[in-house]
């Protein structure tokens, strides 16, 4: 059974011009242990459904269940990361990252806390900066850190939206192997929204294209590609042809078919 099953959702938003129609016909099934990656045009709709499995609003139509069961309110049991990690300052990288479990788990010790959370930033390789504040690290390794909070407290889904956007190119690929090491010492099922296809691919089990506003699944293509890839994978012609192939769909997606 998927970890998350979206059926047949179609969402508008209500606008003082008169209803905003962003979803229509959406379906989406991750399996537990996996990772979707969704691309699409911009504003076609991939930050209301983040919302939607975050329980953080209702569709219209249709149906988002985690683990069968219908998401009608937020989920404490979900995870999210965005572009911008908000890290709070007056407290040091070790204290960020334990803040979720201070939340949902207040009854864990202090020292079992710092022991998860001193796991998860030796995993990501900051060692040493557990008691640094978030200005004194680099913009990657504040992002690491902030993954390492997105998931301390294992949130049954990670939704990821746009984590590496504001990165510069080889430091957002250092963070792809990042997360390729940590799913690989601690499975967990993700939702990814990028604009970057490389990084869908990178990263994904499946890509799931969006069409333009209104969207609906316009293409779902699995990822066959080992667990264990490098970046020099994307170089090879099975995922060279993948990523012409997305290429493509995003052209259909923006209604620029034939465009090149
Ligand atoms: N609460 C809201 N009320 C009214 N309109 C909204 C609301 N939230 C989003 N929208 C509109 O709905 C559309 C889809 O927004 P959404 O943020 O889901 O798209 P997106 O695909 O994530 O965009 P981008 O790729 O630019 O990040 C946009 O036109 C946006 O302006």
């Amino acid at each position: 059974m998927n970890l998350i099953d979206i059926k047949g959702v179609s969402h508008a938003y209500r606008t003082p011009s008169g209803p905003l129609p962003v979803l229509a016909g959406l379906d989406l099934g991750v399996p537990a242990g996996t990772f979707a990656a969704v691309v699409g045009p911009s504003g076609c709709g991939k930050s209301t459904l983040t919302r939607l499995v975050a329980g953080l609003m209702i569709p219209d139509t249709g149906e988002v269940r985690l683990h069968g069961e219908r998401v009608r309110s937020p989920r404490k049991t979900v995870g999210m990361a965005f572009q911008n990690p908000v890290l709070l300052e007056w407290r040091t990288i070790l204290d960020n990252v334990i803040l979720p479990l201070e939340i949902v788990a207040p009854r864990t010790s202090r020292a079992s806390r710092v022991a998860r959370a001193e796991e998860l930033l030796a995993l990501v390789g900051l060692s040493g900066f557990e008691g640094k504040k978030p200005s004194e690290l680099s913009g990657g390794m504040r992002q690491r850190a902030s993954l390492c909070r997105s998931i301390v407290h294992k949130p049954e889904v990670l939704i990821m939206d746009e984590p590496f956007g504001a990165l510069d190119n080889f430091t957002r690929e250092d963070l792809w192997q990042t997360m390729r090491d940590l799913r690989a010492k601690e499975p967990f099922t993700c939702v990814l929204i990028t604009h970057d296809l490389r990084e869908s691919v990178f990263l994904g089990d499946q890509v799931i294209v969006l069409s333009g506003r209104p969207a609906r699944t316009q293409r779902v293509m699995p990822v066959d590609l080992p667990a264990d890839r490098t970046i020099d994978i994307l170089y090879e012609p099975r995922a060279v042809a993948m990523l012409h192939d997305l290429r493509d769909e995003i052209r259909i997606a923006q209604g620029r078919e034939g465009a090149h």
